[in-house]
């Protein structure tokens, strides 16, 4: 499809300023929150991305209208009138994102029974929803599966219960907020996932009316209330894009103010960063980050859970590692498969060789398993254009940041799917001076 193809020339630094706003992996999962409510909700600082594309499209199919506010990215979202929706129109959603999942809770709260369609999301590992069902049925819903998705039913109002999660899951943390907020009585969760944006998200149930609090060790109790109301938030920045961002200045050589990206979540990236070479500069309003000329350096990195190093930060620092002196260990502990994008960094003329043992100092749950999940790069590469496919959404920037460290020109094909986190992406890599250009026919198309 030549609509889906981006010709990038690279060798150019990224220079200029850009702006991130709200994240990726809080405002869909805010937005569903707000069914949970008996009052209009206000969502601001909402990016314009196709995850809130598509929960807004499943929302409104439940009856809740969801109509722009005053200000520029804001979202007001009317739960007045929940109702069922057509199994046929929440289907056509199947395979877009991850969030469907997510309505779960909030849905059999306000109708007794919920249908979900098959999940989509990156094809980085299994991605089984396992937890996501366990818990689920601890707080009484009865869950069938089938081919087209899954249909939930909660014979009785739903009750709050002790879970303990094998594995801090972002996603099943998530799924026990969503649905113990209205739960009859208490809820106690451990090993939870603490993620910046799930601490957002608790911002968000609190300001509707719910009593949620963080203990320590990955502990969060939830009393259950009977009802809530609506909320007033602006959504924290997406720290996954402006790291992104970070990394491309890196890669490039070039100079970059990300707008809106801040500190506080961003800790563990910057110490990374620091030390791989890369200077960054914080102020009241973002953050500027650049390659301060010289060598990079090579280091060891484990991906892990919050506060460890975002495994959506990994691909994005590969591409900058290609460039370090020496050799780099990347230990990939969250996803079996998220390694996979380097193949193409090596036909770029990357030294990228994978390992299925675990390389970092702490096993994990992949290591003898068959999963090629460590990565020792080699570095640095002069990086030459290539015909590329995205595989998946952080490895599609990642494929953008190397075709514009490369030298010549290369054919990116797929780039949608990085519509679905990066907003109007072309038009920033166009302000910070990158050189693209859609082929003839889609060129012609968007004009
Ligand atoms: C929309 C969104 O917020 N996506 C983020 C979310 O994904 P998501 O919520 O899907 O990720 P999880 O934290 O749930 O997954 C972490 C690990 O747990 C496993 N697991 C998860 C659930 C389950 O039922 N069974 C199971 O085995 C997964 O296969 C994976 O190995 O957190 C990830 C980890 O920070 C991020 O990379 C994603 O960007
Ligand atoms: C893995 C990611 O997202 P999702 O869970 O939506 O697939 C990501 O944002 O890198």
């Amino acid at each position: 499809m030549t609509d889906d193809v981006l010709l990038v020339h690279g060798g150019t630094p990224l220079e200029g300023e850009i702006r991130v706003r709200g994240a990726k992996n809080l405002v869909p999962k805010a937005m569903v929150a707000a069914l949970l409510g008996h009052e209009p909700s206000r969502l601001r600082n909402v990016p314009d991305i196709r995850d809130v594309k598509v929960v807004r499209g499943l929302l409104q199919l439940h009856g809740v209208t969801v109509r722009p506010g005053e200000e520029e990215g804001e979202l007001i979202l009317d739960p007045s009138h929940v109702e069922s929706a057509n199994v046929a129109d929440i289907d056509a959603h199947a395979g877009s994102s991850r969030i469907p999942i997510l309505f779960c809770g909030p849905l059999l709260h306000r109708l007794g029974h919920a249908f979900i369609p098959g999940l989509g999301g990156c094809h980085i590992g299994d991605r089984p929803v396992d937890f996501h069902l366990d818990v689920l049925r601890q707080f009484g819903a009865v869950v069938d599966k089938n081919a087209e998705g899954l249909y939930l039913t909660a014979p009785q109002r739903l009750r709050g219960t002790k879970i303990a999660l094998p594995y801090p899951s972002v996603g099943a943390t998530e799924q026990v907020l969503l649905t113990a907020v209205l739960a009859e009585g208490v809820t106690e969760l451990t090993n939870a996932a603490i993620e910046p944006e799930i601490v957002d998200l608790i911002c968000v149930l609190q300001k509707m009316g719910a009593i949620i609090s963080m203990g320590t060790d990955r502990t969060i109790l939830i009393t259950g209330v009977d009802r809530l109301g609506g909320y007033n938030h602006r959504a924290l920045p997406d720290r996954l894009e402006s790291a992104s961002w970070a990394c491309a200045a890196l890669a490039t050589h070039g100079n970059i103010y990300v707008r809106g990206a801040r500190q506080l979540e961003m800790m563990t990236f910057l110490n990374t960063f620091r030390k791989v070479g890369g200077a960054f500069e914080v102020d009241d309003n973002g953050i500027r980050f650049w390659h301060p000329g010289g060598e990079l350096n090579a280091i060891a990195l484990e991906t892990d859970v919050h506060p460890g190093f975002q495994t959506d930060w990994q691909q994005p620092l590969v591409v900058a590692l290609t460039q370090a002196t020496g050799l780099s260990i990347v230990h990939e502990t969250v996803y079996e498969s998220r390694l996979g994008f380097t193949s193409a960094l090596n036909q770029m003329g990357a030294h990228i060789q994978l390992y299925r043992e675990c390389l970092g100092g702490t096993p994990c749950r992949f290591g003898r398993r068959n999963f090629q999940h460590s990565a020792v790069v080699s570095g640095p590469s002069k990086l030459q254009g290539a015909d590329l496919v995205i595989p998946d959404l952080r490895g599609g920037f990642s494929y953008l940041i190397a075709a514009l460290a490369a030298q010549g020109t290369s054919t990116v094909h797929g780039i949608d799917l990085i519509n679905r986190g990066y907003e109007n992406f072309m038009d920033k890599l166009r302000a910070l001076g990158a050189s693209i250009e859609l082929p003839e026919p889609a060129a012609a198309a968007a004009s």
